[in-house]
């Protein structure tokens, strides 16, 4: 569904993201890990046409949108969580969910590479089509919360509705980024619990958290990222039952140069 060839993307002020290769088959997910700094942003904001591609290609689906522009990703079925909610401080749940499906519709209905490679105006393949009721359904606290305004919402709550906005823009590939960040642990559970059901619904997932165990707990599949490049890729069981393979792949290229010393680490770790 999502493959990574080699991606190689930064800013103005430099190359973050060296040489990153990433197969995620459609219906699962995958977690990418590692420190502050270590470019998961960097990777997810590429992977949703925010961040310029410098080497490599993002395909989708088999069609390659590295050249896309971002709101086309969008429209073409790529949907982004981002990084600190970005709820609207005065505005309700209920507007939030009403305004993202009115922007959502039609989006991940058209480009190629929807439903299977169907020809543009194609309906999606299998994917749900979300409305502001069936995600009240997904995320029952959303209807009980619908006449409260953003700033009246705990963070697990501003979280769901963060996620529910993604949700209605029809996504086929859903992003999220850091999507426990400053959560109590009981609703970290909870958030996990809800990406775990979203292939169910016919998604598949690549969400970037700080902590190798929550990638672990929702992931079949977990990059470990260092300085930008991949330092191992684990199954999330295998990750669950040896948390010490992801804290070693985390930690053993350090200060040294990255390059020469993965290798080695990952070898050494297996
Ligand atoms: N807009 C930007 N312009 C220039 N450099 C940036 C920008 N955003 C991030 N960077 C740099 O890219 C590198 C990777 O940052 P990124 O935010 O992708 O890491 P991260 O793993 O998501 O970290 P965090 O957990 O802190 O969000 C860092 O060195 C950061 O300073």
């Amino acid at each position: 569904m999502l493959s990574l060839g080699s991606l190689t993307a930064g800013y103005d002020g430099g190359t973050v993201l060296h040489g990153i290769d990433l197969e995620i088959p459609a219906g699962s997910i995958h977690a990418v890990v590692g420190h502050n700094g270590a470019g998961k942003t960097t990777l997810i904001q590429t992977v949703a046409g925010l961040v310029p591609v410098s080497g490599g290609r993002v395909s989708v689906g088999g069609v390659d949108v590295t050249r896309l522009a971002a709101h086309r990703r969008a429209r073409a079925g790529i949907g982004l969580v981002p990084q600190g909610r970005r709820v609207f401080p005065g505005l309700t749940v209920q507007e939030h969910l009403t305004l993202a499906f009115g922007r959502g519709r039609g989006f991940g209905r058209r480009g190629g590479w929807v439903g299977g490679g169907g020809q543009s105006g194609r309906a999606r393949g299998e994917a749900e089509v979300w409305t502001p009721e069936s995600v009240k359904e997904l995320l029952p606290r959303l209807g009980e919360r619908a006449g409260h305004r953003g700033r009246q919402l705990s963070g697990g709550e501003q979280q769901m509705l963060a996620i529910a906005r993604a949700l209605l823009g029809q996504p086929r590939l859903l992003l999220l980024d850091e999507p426990t960040e400053g959560l109590a642990p009981l609703i970290v559970q909870d958030i996990a619990a809800l990406i775990r059901r979203l292939p169910e619904h016919g998604l598949t997932i690549l969400v970037a958290a700080p902590r190798p165990a929550f990638a672990a707990s929702v992931a079949e599949r977990v990059t470990i990222l260092v300085a930008g490049r991949s330092a191992g890729e684990f199954g999330g069981r295998e990750l669950r039952e040896r948390p010490e393979l992801a804290a070693s792949a985390m930690w053993h290229v350090g200060a040294e140069d990255a390059t020469s010393t993965i290798g080695h680490s990952v070898e050494g770790t297996r």
